[in-house]
């Protein structure tokens, strides 16, 4: 199979629309003061996500518009990493807060429909499509903060766990974890590697065997999310935090940063093909898309 690293003409192909200047997303016009003019603000957008930078701050919003929820399907991936490179190449840009547009949902995780039923060049080009989404989220320079507005299974809580916060709305019914060995399948190392940075070796382990997805307050309670809040707070939160994070010297906390991640980071950029290729063989089994098809089955039962 041919190693081409076709996300990268996918990037180059694909458009990323400019929208208003001054938009109105995560109630700006609210925040500011009556009879100043707004403060400079850009926005842009793709199909599955908006995203609006706020000049005077720094910092941008990123939101996941991909309903009914949210899976990072090739396409969501593709424009999640165009988005992702334009702010880490904006000079004006120093944090990112990511949030859903879908309401209850995060995201779903890895879209399952592109682990199935495809051809092996389909499930290679996915994969190097969700490493590029991994490689430049938990590489990035910029201050990332996830903001957790609804459940976030799998790869949705690989998102969350990529970032250097996480904050997660309260409510019991919004769950979290890496769920995987439910589904039949098995998080890759670099997963586990994100995984084990944020809540320790022993809890990892336990939860990545019995794919232990965890009700909000759980969550918090070993650390997988950093704080909870009602759902009214969490955008005023989120902006808090980041203003903490930014009043450091951004050279200071971005080598830091680097040299906290730069090993997990180092193992699969040095084994990149051959994670796609182990990949492509397991996911091509016919018991793993056995395993697959009825995961989707059970999904569609449990709304009858
Ligand atoms: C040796 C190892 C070597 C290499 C590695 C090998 C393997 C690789 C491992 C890959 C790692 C995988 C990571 C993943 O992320 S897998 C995805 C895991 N995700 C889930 O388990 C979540 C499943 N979804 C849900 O639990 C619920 O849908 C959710 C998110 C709680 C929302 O519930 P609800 O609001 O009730 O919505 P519905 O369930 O009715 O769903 C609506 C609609 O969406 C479809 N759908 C849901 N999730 C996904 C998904 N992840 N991908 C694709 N489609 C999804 C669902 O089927 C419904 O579709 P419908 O057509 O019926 O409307």
């Amino acid at each position: 199979m041919a190693a081409v690293p076709t996300l990268a003409r996918r990037i180059a192909r694909s458009g990323v629309r400019p929208l208003c200047r001054w938009p109105l997303a995560w109630g700006r016009a609210a925040r500011q003061p009556p009879g100043l003019p707004l403060a400079p603000c850009r926005a842009f957008s793709n199909n599955k996500i908006l995203v609006e930078l706020d000049e005077s701050s720094g910092v941008a919003m990123m939101k996941f518009k991909s309903p009914p929820v949210n899976s990072l399907s090739l396409d969501f991936l593709t424009e999640f990493c165009i988005s992702l490179e334009k702010l880490e190449n904006d000079r004006a840009c120093r944090g990112v807060i990511f949030a859903s547009a879908v309401p209850r949902i995060f995201s779903s995780g890895l879209d399952i429909t592109e682990m199935s039923g495809k051809s092996m060049e389909h499930y290679a080009e996915f994969w190097r499509a969700v490493q590029e989404m991994w490689l430049r989220l938990y590489g990035s320079n910029m201050v990332t903060i996830a903001a957790v507005n609804g459940s976030s299974p799998a790869g949705g809580c690989l998102v969350a766990l990529s970032c250097d916060y996480r904050i997660m709305v309260e409510n019991p019914k919004f769950s979290i974890g890496l769920n995987e060995a439910q589904l039949g399948i098995v998080a890759p190392f670099w997963f586990k590697d994100t995984f084990v940075n944020v809540v320790g070796h022993r809890i990892a382990e336990r939860s990545l065997q019995l794919g232990s997805l965890y009700p909000a307050p759980e969550a918090l309670k070993f650390g997988l999310v950093d704080e909870l809040v009602p759902e009214e707070k969490l955008q005023e939160k989120a902006m808090a935090v980041m203003a903490q994070w930014l009043a450091l010297p951004d050279h200071a906390r971005q080598l830091t940063k680097s040299m906290m991640r730069k090993a997990v980071l180092d193992r699969l950029v040095a084994h990149r093909e051959e994670d796609v290729q182990n990949f492509v063989s397991f996911i091509s089994k016919e018991s793993i898309q056995k395993s697959l098809r009825m995961y989707m089955e059970m999904l569609k039962k449990k709304k009858s």
